[in-house]
């Protein structure tokens, strides 16, 4: 395996483009975020929150019906629609064209979101991120996975990895499976772990912000909402990926003289957003 190439200031000072003082939000990204079950509207509330809050113009969200008030009330920036089952995604059916979309924090395994996501997949031409729950789906439908499009994001922490390409013995084989696993199916891997390694058919790299205050519930569906925020602003899913991540752990290292690593929670990589965009300007 190649040394990885690591994501600094400098390279993403490359991919970062400064917001054009001209823009409007009919022309700033409009972004879809897929999530939440009953006990996990909070994981979409997370991703909407950080997917708004990282600079596309629209945010819309598709969750099961008992998240609509939660989400207006806690989110008003951002529009809701809702499916027809109370409790699980049971359709993926949107009224708007989206830019790009991210699916999966927190929305679970139920047959009918597993239904649902495949006639998605079957269908959609936008490019996607793909977390959480929906990662367990394809790794239980294998075959799913010839219907991704060239550069999809899968952002995987070790243990849906594991799911997705099966077990490693040590570091250079769990690299060379993810490896062949993107060239095969030609996607983008985010490796979520400490450091986070972004695989992209044979370039792998290695992101140099973050801590591990980061280890914290939510964290990880942030994360989904930044990259797909980023790529509803025009961002490549490769510059999505590592500007992304790279945003997402500066927050933390930004946050922790104030929070130190035990309080610091996944809103606090939210509310750290802006700083983390301001020391890019
Ligand atoms: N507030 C919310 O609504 C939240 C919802 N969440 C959602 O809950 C669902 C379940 O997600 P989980 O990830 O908890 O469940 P998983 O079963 O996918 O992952 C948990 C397992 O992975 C292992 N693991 C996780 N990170 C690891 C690492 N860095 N190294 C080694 N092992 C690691 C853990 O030890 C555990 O065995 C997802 O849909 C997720 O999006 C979570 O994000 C937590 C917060
Ligand atoms: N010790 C650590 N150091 C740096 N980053 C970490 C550490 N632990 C977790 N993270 C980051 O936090 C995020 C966790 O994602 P994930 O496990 O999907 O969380 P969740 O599903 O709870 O939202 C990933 O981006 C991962 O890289
Ligand atoms: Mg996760």
């Amino acid at each position: 395996m190649k040394i990885p190439i690591s994501i600094t200031q400098a390279e993403i000072q490359k991919i970062y483009k400064p917001i054009n003082p001209h823009t409007h939000k009919g022309i700033q990204g409009h972004a879809a975020i897929i999530a939440g079950s009953y006990g996990k509207i909070g994981a979409a509330v997370l991703a909407s929150r950080a997917c708004i809050k990282s600079g596309c113009g629209l945010v819309t969200t598709l969750i099961p019906k008992c998240g609509y008030e939660i989400l207006q009330s806690t989110i008003p920036e951002v529009m809701v629609v809702t499916t027809t089952h109370e409790k699980y995604i049971s359709e993926i059916i949107f009224d708007i064209e989206p830019k790009a979309v991210g699916i999966g924090p927190g929305i679970g395994q139920e047959p009918n979101t597993q239904k649902a996501f495949y006639e998605f997949l079957k269908t959609n031409k936008k490019p996607l991120v793909i977390d959480a729950d929906a990662l367990n789906i394809l790794s239980n439908n294998n075959s799913w996975l010839n219907l991704l499009q060239s550069e999809t994001i899968l952002t995987p922490h070790p243990k849906e990895l594991e799911r997705l390409i099966g077990s490693w013995k040590s570091d250079q084989e769990k690299f060379e499976k993810t490896i062949e696993f993107s060239k095969q199916y030609q996607v983008i891997i985010v490796m979520k772990g400490a450091p986070t390694h972004i695989v992209n058919s044979k370039n792998v790299d290695e992101n140099t912000t973050g801590n591990a205050a980061l280890a914290t519930a939510g964290s990880g569906d942030v994360l989904t909402g930044i990259i797909t925020s980023l790529l509803a602003q025009g961002y490549s899913p490769i510059q999505a990926a590592q500007l992304g991540v790279y945003i997402h752990g500066l927050t933390a290292d930004i946050a922790l003289p104030e929070t130190g690593y035990q309080s610091f929670i996944a809103s606090d990589i939210i509310a750290n957003l802006g700083k983390a965009f301001l020391s890019l300007d």
